[in-house]
């Protein structure tokens, strides 16, 4: 095995995977802590954890319980997987967690480095940006769970960390990996834990990649993933045990993100779909059997129904207000993994989902422990099948995807 990620949420997880298979790594994902006894073969192993917003105590013993399972499986470097927007205020789990492993590996410096240019997310002179605007004025200032209020990342780190942060600028990225080794050596030697490394493109990944490709610990997003997976240089068809199942799909929309919504409605006209109450959520048992019902008496030949919850701001925002919005988002989010159940009974095995959350409670219904990692849809969404099981899922994150990412799955799927 040459690298283990401990990613905290579940379709970061699936991100960081596609970029490694992409890169020519065979990578399996495992969802929770795996079992002692388990005996996985691959090159990198993704274990996906629920550490982002959980109660701290819990993200470092879940973060630490994966890296012990991956050293015992002779794991050489680690890389800790969080979200290309942070997601993390000065109470969050990154500093602790990063803290918690470099102690556990006997490390006292590492990298930081929240990067995804492709998707949007860059970084310059140690300020995050998402699609060209500072983090803290993007849609991320408004999250309901983790508000980013600050975009400078020494700061974010400094606050929940116990070391001090300095930063690798962009002028160091563009003179090359030699120049970078030595700006990390220059800010260990004067006392800094962590460095915040600069990128605005594809060359920095490249030449960050080659810095850090023998660091023992990472942090980061799949970005920096992609950079190191190319400097290590592999080849081969690593998708292939995670190509897609044939067979019928369906699409699971939960996500009310600004993507989703545009996604939804691009395919919502030229496909069959069906928007969900989320009254009936709360109200009526029966329901999920029911959205069932309708999903298996679509065509079997035709494009693949649609259900969703996704839903615009403004409406989300006077749903909540009248229901709550945890209890709202937990009965949406039951209904859906009680209808992934029923229509995997029916014989449906392509499941497209829509939401980080969405797709961890579809997964988990699905009684899925892992995933083969197969080709990528989008930059960060790969195709994934369950270990064992002729059964595929394409796990979006939110923000994710094209507007026609829905057809897209299922193209890549045919
Ligand atoms: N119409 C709705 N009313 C209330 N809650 C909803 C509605 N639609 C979806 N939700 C809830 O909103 C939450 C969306 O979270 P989810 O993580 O799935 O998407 P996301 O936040 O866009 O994705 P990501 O975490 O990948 O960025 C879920 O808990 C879902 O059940
Ligand atoms: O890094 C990202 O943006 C995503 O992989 C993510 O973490 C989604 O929650």
């Amino acid at each position: 095995m040459r690298l283990g990620v401990i990613a905290d949420d579940f379709t970061g997880a699936t991100d960081i995977a596609g970029f490694l298979v992409a890169n020519g790594l065979r990578t399996v994902q495992l969802n929770g802590v795996p079992s002692a006894d388990l005996q996985i073969e691959a090159d990198a192993i993704v274990i996906s954890l629920k550490s982002r917003s959980c109660p701290l105590a819990e993200a470092v013993a879940q973060s630490l319980a994966s890296l012990e399972w991956l050293r015992s499986r002779g794991c050489p470097q680690f890389f800790f997987k969080y979200c290309s927007t942070f997601d993390s205020t000065p109470q969050g789990n990154i500093g602790p967690v990063t803290d918690a492993l470099l102690d556990a590996l006997g490390e006292d410096f590492t990298v930081i480095c929240p990067v995804l240019p492709v998707n949007g997310r860059t970084i310059y002179n140690g300020y995050l940006f998402v699609n060209g605007v500072p983090l803290d004025e993007s849609g991320m200032r408004h999250h309901p769970v983790t508000p980013m209020t600050d975009s400078n990342l020494m700061r974010l780190m400094d606050a929940q960390s116990r070391g001090r942060t300095g930063n690798v600028p962009s002028t160091v990225m563009d003179r090359g990996a030699d120049a970078v080794r030595a700006a990390l050596d220059e800010l260990k030697f004067k006392g800094f834990r962590y460095a915040v490394l600069d990128a605005l493109n594809d060359a920095h990944l490249v030449t960050m990649g080659q810095a850090v490709a023998d660091m023992r610990l990472v942090t980061g997003g799949s970005g920096l993933a992609d950079g190191m997976a190319r400097a290590w240089g592999g080849s081969g068809d690593a998708a292939s045990t995670g190509r897609p199942a044939k067979g019928r799909a369906v699409i699971l929309s939960g996500s009310c993100s600004q993507m989703t919504n545009a996604q939804v409605v691009a395919y919502r006209d030229a496909a069959p779909s069906l928007a969900v109450s989320v009254d009936r959520c709360l109200s009526e048992p029966g329901y999920a059997g029911e959205l069932a019902a309708w999903v298996e008496a679509q065509p079997a030949d035709g494009p693949a129904p649609l259900v969703f919850a996704t839903t615009p701001p403004e409406t989300l925002k006077a749903l909540q207000a009248r229901f709550g919005a945890a209890e709202a988002s937990a009965a949406v989010e039951r209904v859906f993994g009680a209808l992934a159940q029923r229509l995997e009974a029916k014989g449906f095995n392509q499941f497209i989902v829509a939401g980080g959350e969405t797709s961890g409670i579809v997964t988990q219904s699905l009684g899925i422990g892992g995933f083969h990692i197969g080709p990528q849809i989008a930059p960060g969404v790969p195709w994934v099948r369950a270990i064992g099981r002729p059964l595929s899922l394409a796990l979006k994150s939110g923000n994710f995807g094209g507007e026609r990412f829905f057809f897209e799955a299922q193209d890549l799927a045919a």
